[in-house]
């Protein structure tokens, strides 16, 4: 299907935003009025410029509040959408939107509304335009895509059909299902967007807190396949009001928006099926597992240290570049000191097992995503690799491990056998976001690489609350919980789980070997009791190791956390039973511990 975006989901000027929608590989755009009222180029230049970028005006908008009134006013409106039509000719967009009358409205009356539409429609079709009559959901007498429609019927103009909007019928809660009722060809224009449930006006809702497809509650693979059912063929739009997206750069937001349209498509395919032939159907290559975490600093002394206290056992250093590898059972660190200088320790990298990596960087390239630039050397394995929204470097490694190693592992020598230490691999990564980045993250983890986005959560920090979203495979041998880092702190920690058999040997191994694990008060163990019931023993078993419990109706969560170096710490996890939370009960205590540890170090910084 033809992708389009509004002009209003895009900062800048309407220029930047044409170009930039044309960079991401939109088709076409829907112009809103006041972009072009403030551009200082004219209808015919901005027409001019479409066409030299490949863009089609698939719509001019809003027209409001036109329908439902007395007879002055109706001649007045017509007057107002002649001028705007002359406007729509010079530019070359054949049709415009019309909302349903929020403000003049004075006649509740199908019969009036649709009399007035079909002069609308005369007037329209002198100029070979269409009207796409949209139900706002918060219209004075029409607020409902149904009544819409019920009202474009009686019109009976071929220039008069109706525009659905996913927002106004899915946050009214109406059923999409009646879509199959209006035949494909009077649904002139189709507008999609996405949105957080929320409970609030409804307005205020639409105009500042929409989502691009995939981000928010709305089913909206489903409202696709409606569409489809009814036969539309035109194009699918995106039209986004959201405070964010209005202050972030044109160009990423217009990439993150298109990643969102392809994401849908996808969903909505495989939901009717290989017969129906809504789009190409791309099956996500969805990750089956970790192939490594790498961290980056200028020194990675200390956080070898740490690893080594953990039990994992230094492989080897890379033949040609400044980067170690640590691991025990298939959890694998790369310590990476390549083009680092001043950086403190962090998550750089992450490597996913697909099958098919091939695939999985093509589909990434049609969803825009950058490419990551990795410096290979003759002889080495070449891995594919992209930029998520947070900087993070994700590669893909489409040759399954056979052996109990990676192919890459070879690239790196003189280092130790590994040993049964007790870690086995990877259990998450934990990863942070500034808030104008959580969504696109979001987004970016379930189109390019499947995984499911389950609900998600607040913990509770001594800097507010941490919004926390879970991105995971079926099985959860992926799994990346994403936190927002409160607003202005850019050193928001990042950490990598390890999950081992038997967390409480893990902890003495450690300590015996210097580790201090962070600190848990004794009100946790208290607040434990009280909880769950335990028994004083295993209170003091957990106790004595600074380790933190949890229990599902699976079975139970054993934990322990290391302090940080620079902005990352390790967690060492132990699932019993199938347990398949991460112990987000604790999450408050572990946040208020690191706190107190960062005071510690540095008594006057207040930042974690
Ligand atoms: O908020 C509005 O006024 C508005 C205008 C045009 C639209 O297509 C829409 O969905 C909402
Ligand atoms: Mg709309």
């Amino acid at each position: 299907m033809r992708r389009s975006i509004a002009t209003v989901c895009l900062s800048g000027s309407l220029e930047e935003k044409l170009t930039a929608a044309a960079a991401a590989g939109f088709d076409g755009v829907e112009i809103f009025e006041p972009d072009l009222v403030v551009s200082d180029s004219s209808p015919e230049e901005i027409r001019a410029l479409a066409d030299r970028l490949g863009l089609s005006i698939d719509l001019y908008q809003p027209f409001r509040d036109f329908e439902g009134v007395t007879p002055d006013l109706l001649e007045a409106n017509l007057r107002r959408a002649r001028t705007r039509f002359e406007v729509m000719r010079r530019l070359g967009a054949d049709t415009i939107l019309v909302c349903s009358n929020v403000g003049t409205a004075t006649i509740d009356s199908d019969q009036v509304s649709a009399d007035q539409l079909h002069r609308l429609g005369d007037l329209a079709a002198s100029y070979g335009i269409r009207v796409a009559y949209e139900a706002l959901a918060w219209g004075t007498y029409v607020d409902d895509y149904r009544h819409s429609w019920r009202i474009v019927e009686r019109v009976d103009h071929e220039a008069v059909g109706v525009c659905l909007d996913s927002f106004h019928i899915l946050s009214r809660g109406h059923d999409p299902a009646a879509i199959e009722d209006i035949p494909g060809e009077k649904i002139f224009f189709v507008q999609l967007a996405d949105a957080p449930a929320l409970s609030m006006d409804v307005l205020s809702w639409s105009r500042h807190h929409r989502l691009f497809p995939g981000e928010g509650a709305f089913d909206l693979g489903r409202f696709v396949v409606h569409l489809a059912r009814a036969g539309y063929d035109g194009p699918l739009s995106l039209e986004v009001f959201n405070d964010t997206f209005r202050q972030t750069d044109t160009r990423r937001t217009a990439e993150h928006a298109l990643r969102s349209l392809v994401w849908l498509e996808d969903r909505a395919a495989r939901l009717l099926g290989p017969t129906d032939s809504l789009s190409r159907i791309a099956d996500v290559d969805v990750p089956t597992g970790l192939d490594y975490v790498e961290i980056k600093a200028e020194d990675t002394s200390g956080v070898e240290v740490m690893l080594d206290q953990l039990g994992l056992v230094f492989r080897g250093k890379h033949r040609t570049k400044s980067v170690r590898l640590w691991s025990a059972g298939q959890a694998r660190i790369v310590l990476n000191e390549e083009h680092a200088r001043d950086l403190e320790p962090h998550v750089a990298g992450v490597g996913f097992q697909v099958r098919d990596a091939a695939a999985t960087s093509e589909r990434a390239r049609d969803l825009a995503v950058r490419p990551a630039a990795r410096r290979t050397h003759a002889g080495e394995q070449r891995l594919s690799g992209f930029v998520a929204p947070s900087g993070l470097e994700v590669f893909l490694n489409g040759r399954s491990a056979g052996g109990a190693e990676p192919f890459w592992a070879e690239e790196f020598e003189h280092g130790h056998v590994a040993s049964d230490s007790g870690v086995a691999s990877v259990d998450h990564v934990n990863l942070a976001h500034s808030w104008e980045a959580h969504d696109e993250a979001v987004l970016f983890y379930t189109s390019v690489l499947g995984l499911e986005a389950p609900s998600a959560t607040e913990i509770a920090g001594p800097q507010g609350l941490v919004r926390s979203q879970v991105m995971s495979n079926a099985n959860g041998s992926v799994r990346i919980p994403m936190n927002v880092a409160p607003a202005g702190q850019t050193r928001f920690p990042e950490h990598v789980a390890l999950r081992c058999d038997d967390v409480a040997a893990v902890a003495r191994h450690a300590r015996e070997r210097g580790l201090r694990p962070l600190p848990v008060p004794a009100n946790y163990y208290d607040d434990l009791r009280a909880r769950f019931d335990l028994a004083d023993d295993v209170l003091e078993r957990l106790r004595s190791n600074d380790l933190l419990y949890d229990r599902d109706d699976r079975g139970e969560f054993r934990h322990f956390y290391t302090p940080r170096i620079g902005r990352v710490f390790f967690e060492v996890v132990e699932r019993v039973d199938g347990y398949d939370g991460y112990g987000a009960d604790s999450a408050p205590t572990r946040l208020a511990a690191q706190a107190r540890l960062d005071r510690l170090v540095a008594p006057r910084s207040t930042s974690a």
